[in-house]
């Protein structure tokens, strides 16, 4: 697999107020394509605020955020239109031609011949796909992933984030995934960062070889440690030598 590509997010000193309160406060990120990095942080910390800047829905209060053009969110419901069919949904804002492209899409993420159902007929793991194909369509340089697996049952989101990963290592966007599960970010991330405080308390490179499915933190020494000094980060577990 080739190395990582260029940067394709970039922020220096980024500060955000809300009111009085700084939740970021001069933080510094880098992420290039192909490059997956997981943010972890207790809840309120501005994870999601973080990710708004990203897409230039929010503004700046001090500092800079440079991305590549094409910027596309999946969130933690998948927001498909009702109204319109699958296949309408994954190329909602597009040109008809980019229908055959919207069919790949699907298929790619296990729903080929389900373009003309509606909405109300898929079930929440399949209504995420096609918000993930909705996603990838667009080619994106930069995913941004806003809990997209929160909602899922536990086995649909064990094979989501096989999905993703697979994806993302196809396409090679610069992803930032927001999750409240360290194993997730362990599983999935390039780097796991905690956000705590407005700053980054850690930006940690997760080294594990790929593909990561079968990884078992009860059975693997690495992901425990990780793990364990994520969850130290975080506030909720002990430090231990
Ligand atoms: N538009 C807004 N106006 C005022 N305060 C806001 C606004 N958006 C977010 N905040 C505040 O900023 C802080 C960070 O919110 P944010 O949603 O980014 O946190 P988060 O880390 O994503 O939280 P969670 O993990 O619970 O989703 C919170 O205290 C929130 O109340």
């Amino acid at each position: 697999m080739s190395g990582p590509g260029e940067v394709a997010v970039r922020v220096r000193g980024l500060t955000k107020r809300f009111g009085a309160a700084a939740v970021l406060d001069g933080i510094d990120l880098d992420v290039r394509r192909g490059e997956f990095v997981a943010l972890l942080g207790p809840s309120g910390t501005g994870k999601t605020t973080l990710l708004r800047l990203l897409a230039g829905l929010e503004r700046p209060d001090a500092g800079t955020v440079l991305t590549a053009p094409r910027v596309t969110t999946v969130y933690q419901e998948p927001r498909l239109v009702v109204a319109k069919r699958v296949l309408a949904n994954v190329t909602l804002g597009l040109p008809r031609s980019a229908r055959e492209r919207g069919r790949r899409a699907l298929a790619e993420v296990g729903l080929a011949g389900r373009e003309r159902d509606w909405p109300a007929t898929l079930s929440g793991g399949e209504a995420q796909r096609v918000a993930l194909a909705r996603a990838l369509v667009r080619d994106p340089d930069v995913l941004l992933l806003d809990e997209p697996f929160a909602a899922l049952d536990a086995l649909t989101r064990l094979q989501a984030q096989d999905l993703v990963a697979e994806l993302c290592a196809r396409h090679r966007p610069a992803v930032v995934l927001v999750t409240h599960d360290v194993d997730e970010a362990v599983r999935l991330a390039d780097r796991v960062a905690v956000l705590r405080d407005g700053a980054f308390a850690v930006d940690r490179a997760i080294d594990l070889p790929r593909p990561r499915g079968a990884l078992s933190g009860a059975a693997d020494p690495a992901v425990r440690e990780h793990r364990r000094e994520l969850l130290t980060h975080l506030g909720v577990a002990p430090s231990s030598p």
